[in-house]
């Protein structure tokens, strides 16, 4: 399997389970692995024949931009149930931390990895 990949993309959100964190706008730190298989799009040079990363990256920042999760667990399944349900992506890998959420550490988060068969309904 081929990954597409999103790094470093920030995002000001409401996020948090402190009263303060209610009130203000922090920002969260996305990256992404997505599954794909890019030959066909190699030989075809179309951006039909792939997943389009752009595409992907506005619908995860408007979504996030206007959610208030308190936790980076509920945030980032929701963003990998978007990548793979509306683009669907077999495979999708999602990094998200909070910057300087905990005192001496640069950030923190959660990482976690989903599948199609992660969503399936029932
Ligand atoms: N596993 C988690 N632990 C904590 C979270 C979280 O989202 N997942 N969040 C907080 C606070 O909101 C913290 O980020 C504020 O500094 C604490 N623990």
């Amino acid at each position: 399997m081929d990954l597409i990949y999103l790094r470093d993309l920030r995002i000001e959100t409401v996020i948090g389970i402190f009263d303060w964190e209610r009130e203000i706008k922090q920002t969260v730190v996305i990256d992404l692995e997505m599954g794909a298989d890019i030959r066909r799009a190699a030989e075809t040079d179309a951006i039909e024949d792939t997943l389009d990363y752009k595409s992907v990256a506005k619908r995860i920042i408007s979504f996030v931009g206007e959610s208030s999760f308190q936790l980076v667990e509920t945030l980032s399944d929701r963003i990998a149930r978007i990548i793979v349900t509306e683009f669907d992506v077999p495979y999708v890998k999602v990094v998200v931390n909070k910057q300087g959420a905990v005192r001496g550490s640069r950030d923190v988060g959660v990482i976690i990895e989903r599948r199609t068969e992660d969503y399936a309904s029932a």
